[in-house]
């Protein structure tokens, strides 16, 4: 993998859609994949031996614009690439406002399982296992194989032959949100295809 966190952040603007507005969804197996509200962790790890969370970058960053329009400030971004078995499948890019990670070191204090430590630890293991945190909207997208995801893909030597789905999630906790996107990359998209 000749990826490097050097190009953090890698993330890309992009116009969401709400599923029921989106009437081009892809009709195969990925429609499951890109609508299901559980932890992706989890179901993941359901199709590999080894999973792995590769950090590509983690900082406080201006989000792009239009990507999270209720926050003027820096937030906090996280990239990864979830691999299975040494192969990525999801590049996965968050944004948490810095009032969640303030009000986690208020009512946590500096804990390793706040959102700025959690190194190579799936973030849905925090997510899915705490009851102050609620799902909320779910949107989805598609990206141009001209885009710089597109050529992520690319540098991972995973051949993009057609645009990219990916999903984005809203999380409720301490009277705010944060966002979890989640690309699908071809080596997931031929596996789910043919599942
Ligand atoms: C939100 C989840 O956490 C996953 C793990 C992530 C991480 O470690 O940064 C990011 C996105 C997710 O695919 C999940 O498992 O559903």
């Amino acid at each position: 993998m000749n990826v490097t966190s050097t190009s953090f952040p890698y993330g890309e603007s992009i116009h969401w859609f709400s599923p029921q507005k989106i009437d081009s969804l892809p009709h195969s197996q990925l429609k499951d994949w890109l609508l299901a509200t559980g932890s992706l962790t989890k179901r993941l790890k359901t199709h590999c031996k080894l999973f792995e969370v590769r950090v590509l970058g983690e900082h406080l960053l201006q989000p792009l614009a239009d990507e999270f329009p209720t926050q003027t400030d820096p937030v906090w971004i996280r990239e990864v690439l979830l691999c299975l078995d040494g192969i990525p499948w999801v590049f996965a890019r968050t944004l948490i406002p810095q009032i969640i990670l303030d009000s986690q070191h208020k009512n946590n204090g500096h804990q390793p399982n706040d959102f700025t430590r959690l190194g190579t630890r799936p973030l849905g293991e925090l997510l899915f296992n705490s009851p102050d945190i609620t799902l909320g909207n779910i949107e989805v997208a598609q990206f141009e194989t001209c885009g710089r995801l597109a050529a992520l893909a690319t540098s991972l030597n995973q051949k993009v032959n057609s645009s990219l789905w990916g999903r984005r999630r809203y999380f409720n906790l301490y009277g705010s949100q944060l966002i979890v996107s989640e690309i699908f990359l071809p080596a997931a998209v031929e596996y789910i295809n043919q599942s």
